[in-house]
């Protein structure tokens, strides 16, 4: 570029840039992994693929898959346990000679197929067999550490294929722990606003009308969200995509991840595994919620609804941890200000337990 046509650019003072990085394709619906050959035909990303899954969603679609592509191309198969550096190194060393991933599976394989991909440079496909959270299509990666989980930047899926007829048919949990997920957004906003109203942070309006839109159609399809059903797997996630979209145009996961969040991130490294990530970050929103001084007993019965737990007890989680949670919240990504960071104090952690058991 010449010298004079930067000063063309840069004469009035304007400087802001954003890039925004969305998965070329989207393919949702019944019998959606059939069309896989289709969408990589379009991409053209070579001819080697690594196909990563877990013990279970091998069974679940994984090896289905396998059979569709291996006439075709060269497919070496990865199984991920648990999403930890060891996992991630095994996994780098099986992609070596793949030109491209595909993650068939839940969050956690999912975000190894992201994360591994990323390091390496090449494209991933993102075939979700859960509609559990909204990481489907988002270029954020959860990257465990010695401290605990740490979100990290990575890059989004260059291809989403959701077949509604897998996702109907995992556990109901699951899908109910990605309509939790979504209906955070609710509070996520409203930590965003406050941290630009009271600490100047730069906000989306588009991302955040997006993120809004997003929770209010679901709960206002919520009577739809069944188990086994496939209209409510293809209601979730398109939801799931529009959020994972929303976070896109921010470029930060902050339309879709507030106080809420880091309370499931911290609830999650004081007893891991115990609860979805959508089921902690939905029982966090009821909190926080509380605390933004809104209607609280909405995210409460919309959460019921759809069938994803409101109290710590359904998850067999003391009210003590979830305290600690709550208290620690701050500690999570400090720089993420939030309702959480206004300096909570124990007995006011306490009263929000107490307050989600009552009537
Ligand atoms: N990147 C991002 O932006 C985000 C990432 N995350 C991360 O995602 C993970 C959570 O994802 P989540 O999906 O909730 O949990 P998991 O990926 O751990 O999946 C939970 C369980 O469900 C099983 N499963 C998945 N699909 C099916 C199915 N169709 N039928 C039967 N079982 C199934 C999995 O089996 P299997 O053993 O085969 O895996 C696994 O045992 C966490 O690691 C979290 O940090 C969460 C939110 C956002
Ligand atoms: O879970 C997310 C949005 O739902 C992503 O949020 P984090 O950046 O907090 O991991
Ligand atoms: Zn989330």
């Amino acid at each position: 570029m010449s010298t004079d046509t930067v000063q063309v650019l840069q004469s009035d003072g304007f400087n802001k840039s954003r890039w925004t990085q969305l998965p070329r394709d989207v393919l949702i619906g019944h019998q959606a992994i059939l069309q896989l050959p289709d969408i990589i035909a379009d991409i053209r990303p070579g001819r080697s693929v690594l196909i990563i899954s877990g013990g279970t969603t091998r069974e679940v679609a994984g090896n289905a898959v396998e059979d569709i592509l291996k006439d075709s191309y060269d497919v070496k198969r990865f199984v991920a346990g648990k999403l930890d550096t060891t996992t991630l190194e095994a996994c780098s060393q099986a992609s070596l000679s793949a030109d491209f991933l595909i993650g068939v599976g839940g969050g956690r394989v999912i975000d190894c197929a992201k994360i591994v991909s990323y390091k390496q440079g090449k494209p991933f496909i993102s075939v979700p067999t859960a509609a559990s959270h909204d990481g489907i299509i988002s270029g954020r990666a959860t990257l465990p550490t010695e401290a605990g989980s740490v979100s990290v930047g990575a890059h989004p899926p260059i291809a989403v294929v959701a077949d509604t007829g897998i996702i109907s048919q995992a556990p109901h949990r699951l899908m109910a722990s990605g309509c939790a997920d979504v209906i955070s957004n609710y509070t996520a906003i409203l930590d965003w606003e406050l941290a630009h109203r009271l600490r100047g942070e730069q906000i989306s309006e588009y991302a955040i009308a997006l993120s809004k839109m997003t929770a209010e159609i679901l709960v206002k399809d919520a009577n739809l969200i069944k188990p086994g059903q496939e209209e409510a797997a293809w209601i979730v996630v398109k939801a799931l995509v529009s959020s994972g979209v929303s976070m896109a145009i921010a470029g930060s996961s902050r339309p879709a991840s507030g106080g809420e969040h880091k309370f499931g991130h911290a609830l999650e490294r004081l007893i891991p595994g115990a609860a979805l990530h959508g089921e902690a970050c939905g029982i966090g929103s009821i909190m926080t919620m509380y605390l933004h001084g809104g209607d609280w007993r909405e995210i409460r019965s919309s959460l019921a609804r759809i069938g994803a737990p409101t109290t710590p007890k359904e998850l067999n989680i003391p009210d003590e941890i979830v305290i600690e949670a709550l208290l620690k919240a701050r500690d999570i990504r400090p720089e993420r200000y939030t309702i959480l960071d206004m300096g909570l104090t124990r007995e006011s952690a306490e009263h929000l337990v107490q307050m989600l058991y009552e009537a």
